[in-house]
This record gives C-alpha cells, structure tokens and sequence, in this order.
C-alpha cells in the first residue's frame, strides 16, 4: 500500500483578489516520482512555495507524514523535517569546491549527526550519484551550467531529503545532459522519499515521471501517467497543443 508524504488539501493561495492556487487538493505518496506541469502562471512555483513555507496560504492545509501541517510551520522547520528544494536558478558559491559545497548541504542538513568520517563517506557517496566526483576539487565557478544544477541537487541530496522537490531542473541543460539529469533523477527514487518535479520539458517528464499533474489556473486538470496526459483533450487544449 502507497504511503502518502504529502497531503494537499483544500489549498487557496491568493494574491490580492487573483486566485493562484484554487482549492487544490492532491496526495504524493513515498516511492514516486511526481511531476508536476501546466501552462506558465498554473501555480506550479507557488505550490513549491507553500511546501517550502515562503508563501501562506488563504485557506487548506498541507500535511507531512499525515501529521505536521506545513502551512503552520516556519520554512526552516520544514527543512529540518526532511522537506528540501532546489529552486530553478543555480546559486552556488563561485570560489568553493564542489566537495565543500556537498559538505556544506550534508553538514547544515543531515537529520542525524554525523562524526567526521561518516561526514566523508556521505560527501564521496553524493559526489558519486551525481556524477561529479571527478571534480570534487574544482571550484564550483568553472563548473558547466548542467554541472552546478547537479551540484545543487547534490547539495540537496547530502541532507537525504525525505521531500525532494527540483524547480526546473533541465531548463537550458543540453540534450545530453538532460538525459543524464534523467537517470540521476531516477536514481534518487527511494521508498521512503517522494520527488517532486516542476519541469516544461515534455520528454524528460516522460523519462522520469511515476505520475503527472496537469495544474491549470491553480486546480487540477488532470492527474495519471504521462502517455495518459498526453492524449487528454484538455492538457492538449490548455497546454500541450500550444
Ligand atoms: N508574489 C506574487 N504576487 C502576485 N502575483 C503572484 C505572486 N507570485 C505569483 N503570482 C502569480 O500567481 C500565478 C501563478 O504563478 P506561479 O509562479 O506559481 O506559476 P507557474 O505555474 O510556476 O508558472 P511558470 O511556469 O511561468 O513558472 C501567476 O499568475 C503569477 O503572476
């Protein structure tokens, strides 16, 4: 049976009178691969922003593990539980290693303490998944714009996120780098971790997504398989037609 992570119920989020997230409510459960789409201004972002705790919702809850309410809770605390993000533009530091940054996200977010040579040996694992442990001591300012996307995911994966979310994470990576963020994404799919994607690329969705949401005008517009979408006449009215 699928264990849910993310219970989102009932959601408004306004600005002003302008409903960006409209009595939305859907469930993400552990073990998936969730991406999330829809045309610009769907509320794609402002969904992140309300799981991260940056934005407040007028009305509904967002519940972790069936219990905490993120909606009540302060953005660090909700990192501290596990709940991690990448947002769309990279920004790391130019004159660190890639290693000190990996060391960095393992450090300020493991959820259990760790000595020094477990510290290590999670640092050389993160660098390992995410394809950058040949340039551990290169500063991440000479790294590729695909490379430093994967150092961030990697900075984000050094805390073993129990919510994983990547806003954008191929947007402006070559083809053969966005097949390698592919893989990586799928190798970061665990039991006990939920991934959620936000991403305009078609394709890509399609590699790495278990399940898909259509966010139209901030509610649902459909929600299953990818080769399911792709043939609804509304996602194609509203968004893939386009
Ligand atoms: N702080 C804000 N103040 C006013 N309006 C906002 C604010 N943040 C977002 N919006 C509006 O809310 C709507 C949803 O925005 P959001 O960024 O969530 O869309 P999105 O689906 O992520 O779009 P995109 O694909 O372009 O990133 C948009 O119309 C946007 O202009």
């Amino acid at each position: 049976m699928a264990v849910t992570a993310l219970l989102v119920d009932g959601l408004t989020v306004r600005f002003g009178s302008f409903r960006a997230i409209d009595a939305l409510s859907l469930a993400i459960d552990y073990g998936e691969v969730r991406a999330v789409i829809g045309p610009n201004g769907a509320g794609k972002t402002t969904l992140l922003d309300v799981i991260s705790g940056i934005t407040r919702p007028k009305e509904g809850r967002v519940l972790f593990d069936g219990a905490f309410d993120l909606t009540q809770a302060s953005d660090s605390a909700i990192a501290r539980a596990g709940i991690r993000r990448k947002f769309q533009k990279p920004s790391v530091f130019e004159g660190l290693s890639v290693r000190q940054h990996i060391a960095i996200g393992a450090d300020a977010g493991f959820r259990r303490a760790l000595d020094a040579p477990a510290l290590e040996d999670r640092v050389s694992e993160v660098l390992e998944t995410v394809g950058l442990a040949g340039h551990a001591t290169h500063l991440a300012g000479e790294l590729s714009h695909g490379q430093k996307q994967w150092l961030e995911i990697g900075m984000v994966l050094a805390s073993d996120p129990k919510v994983l979310m990547l806003d954008e994470p191929v947007a402006g990576l070559t083809d053969e780098e966005t097949e390698r963020t592919a893989q990586l994404v799928r190798r970061l799919n665990r039991p006990d971790r939920a991934i959620i994607v936000v991403e305009h690329d078609m394709d890509f969705v399609e590699r790495i997504a278990d399940r898909v949401t259509v966010l139209h005008e901030g509610r649902t517009l459909f929600e299953g398989p990818m080769d399911k979408v792709r043939a609804d006449a509304g996602v194609i009215e509203v968004y893939l037609g386009r």
